[in-house]
């Protein structure tokens, strides 16, 4: 048995007096929140806020938190070990200087599993003190999956059981329209609320409730259009957790690690902000009109750099984010895609975007992360499409000519993409000649396969290259339109590839 195992588990009892009544104070507000989820994400994210800010005397509440699918109960029984406690460490970059902050977050009053514990999962809804349902199940939990409801048994589906659940409280409440509540799903998502509150209202016309019922959950719950951004790393190493747990005298099972950067676009009244009291508790926290702007900004330039990053990265055999930033050529080279290709091609003046860019590097630049470029390329051909194509193609409308470095990003992909079936999978291949698995929908990495068959690299041919690309272009299932009408596209792409294609040994 190592020595770490032989330390106690982080209980309250653990804290000292100081602590245990820090922590006891929060923990015992009334429940304001329901969360569904239990993941590094919201942990990181909500629960880090909604703490802070219950520790500024702000919000007078506590989060029941539950787990969304039948599986995985091990961290919801983690937490309940520990008393809701876990360490929070922040750490990264901010404006230039190092940062390295560790928090102990007291923010859960109860951990529910709503599948062993339903009936007492339905109760929570009756609570008059419950105002808002924080949730985080991944794009795959946010979705409608038909289903009945048994009287006394758990819907497996989120949004099938916050409809069961809704039900009750508008039950106990006979429909008060005060009783209604505050939906923020951060599920990464375009129209996230919207979303939300159409699967209730089709769930409630397969679980038979009545028009009354669809009516409050219209007028009289908020679903808030919201968006996330902050890059939680969740548990450190192992190493690094022994350590620390050695430095502390207890086990934390639970700990959660996260850049500095936080942000969270909330579309809605910014008179909310007196419920949910996070800007004015000095947080990133923006109560917006139209959250359209902050969408695009974050996938154009944050997400947008990331997968122009990834292919041309991997091919030069580059394998994480920091280690390409570093590099005295893709490091000025994505600054200048950003600041010179993907800002002005967005038009939007009044949102500050070479300074978010700058933001954005500084957190690519986080000495704390090491965050894989292999990872970030999982279904690139599909996040090309939405996060660089609309860049490049309203670049040329506006500036009648394509832009030298996103060609040279998109001309990476292309040459990356250039599938061979193996038993291990479809691979592609390095410039210095290394397979590398590519991890894509099967149908779109078997078209790709198709285009590319019996393509003779060695030999060098550019009418041969010039005709594979105009399949790969032409294939609209890929790009959602024929990309070979667009007017010296493909020549442009292919003088990129012809010069790639040098650089391989
Ligand atoms: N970690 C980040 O930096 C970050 C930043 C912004 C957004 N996000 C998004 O947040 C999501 C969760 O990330 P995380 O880091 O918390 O991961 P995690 O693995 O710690 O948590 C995932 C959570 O989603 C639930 N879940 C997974 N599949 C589900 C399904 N099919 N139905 C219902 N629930 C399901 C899990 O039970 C768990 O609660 C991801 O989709 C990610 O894109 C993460
Ligand atoms: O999470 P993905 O795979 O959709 O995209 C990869 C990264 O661009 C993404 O994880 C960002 O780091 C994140 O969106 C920052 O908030």
């Amino acid at each position: 048995m190592s020595a770490s195992t032989k330390r106690p588990r982080l209980k309250l009892n653990l804290l000292g007096s100081d602590g245990q009544r820090k922590c006891k104070e929060i923990i015992e507000r009334p429940v304001k929140v329901l969360q569904i989820g239990e993941g590094n994400f919201l942990r990181g994210f909500v629960d880090w806020m909604l703490h802070e800010s219950a520790r500024q005397g702000k919000f007078h509440g506590s989060v029941v938190v539950t787990q969304p699918r039948p599986g995985g109960k091990a961290k919801l029984e983690q937490i309940k070990d520990q008393d809701g406690l876990y360490t929070m460490i922040t750490r990264g970059l901010s404006q230039g200087k190092v940062v390295e902050r560790t928090e102990m977050i007291s923010i859960f009053s109860r951990c529910m599993n709503p599948y062993e514990e339903w009936q007492a999962f339905l109760e929570l809804a009756e609570l008059p003190s419950l105002e808002f349902v924080i949730s985080n199940t991944t794009e795959s939990g946010l979705k409608y999956i038909q289903s009945d409801v048994v009287e006394g048994e758990p819907v497996a589906s989120f949004p099938g059981k916050l409809t069961v659940f809704l039900h009750q409280r508008y039950l106990r409440f006979e429909g008060d329209p005060s009783r209604g509540l505050i939906h923020l799903p951060c599920e990464l998502l375009e129209g996230n609320g919207d979303v939300l509150r159409s699967c209730i209202l089709r769930h409630s016309e397969d679980f038979g409730y009545s028009e009354a019922f669809r009516t409050w959950i219209t007028d009289h719950n908020l679903f808030l259009n919201n968006l996330v951004d902050r890059i939680v790393t969740g548990a450190p190493t192992k190493e690094e957790a022994d350590a620390l747990s050695k430095r502390w005298g207890y086990e934390d099972q639970l700990i959660n690690t996260a850049e500095p950067y936080h942000f969270w676009a909330i579309q809605g009244d910014e008179g909310l902000d007196k419920k949910l009291p996070l800007k004015q508790a000095g947080l990133n926290v923006h109560w917006v009109k139209d959250l359209k702007p902050y969408q695009v900004r974050k996938v154009r330039i944050l997400n947008g750099a990331h997968t122009l990053m990834s292919s041309l990265g991997i091919l030069h055999g580059k394998q994480h984010v920091r280690e390409t930033m570093e590099d005295s050529q893709f490091g000025p080279w994505i600054r200048e895609a950003v600041h010179e290709e993907i800002v002005p091609a967005l038009d939007m003046p009044d949102h500050n975007l070479d300074q978010y860019a700058e933001e954005v590097f500084e957190r690519f630049l986080n000495p704390y992360i090491d965050h894989k470029l292999q990872d970030i390329a999982l279904n690139t051909i599909g996040k090309f499409k939405v996060r660089v194509l609309p860049t490049l193609l309203s670049y040329d409308q506006s500036e009648g000519n394509w832009p030298t470095r996103l060609v040279r990003g998109f001309s990476g992909l292309l040459w990356l993409y250039r599938p061979v079936n193996t038993s291990e999978g479809y691979k592609g291949q390095r410039l210095d000649g290394e397979a590398v698995l590519l991890r894509d929908d099967p149908d779109v990495l078997a078209a790709l396969t198709a285009h590319w068959d019996h393509y003779d690299s060695i030999n060098r041919d550019r009418e041969q290259l010039n005709d594979r690309l105009t399949a790969v272009l032409s294939d609209s299932t890929l790009w959602g339109e024929n990309l070979d009408e667009r007017k010296g596209l493909r020549e442009a792409l292919l003088n990129e590839m012809v010069l790639l294609e040098g650089e391989m040994e």
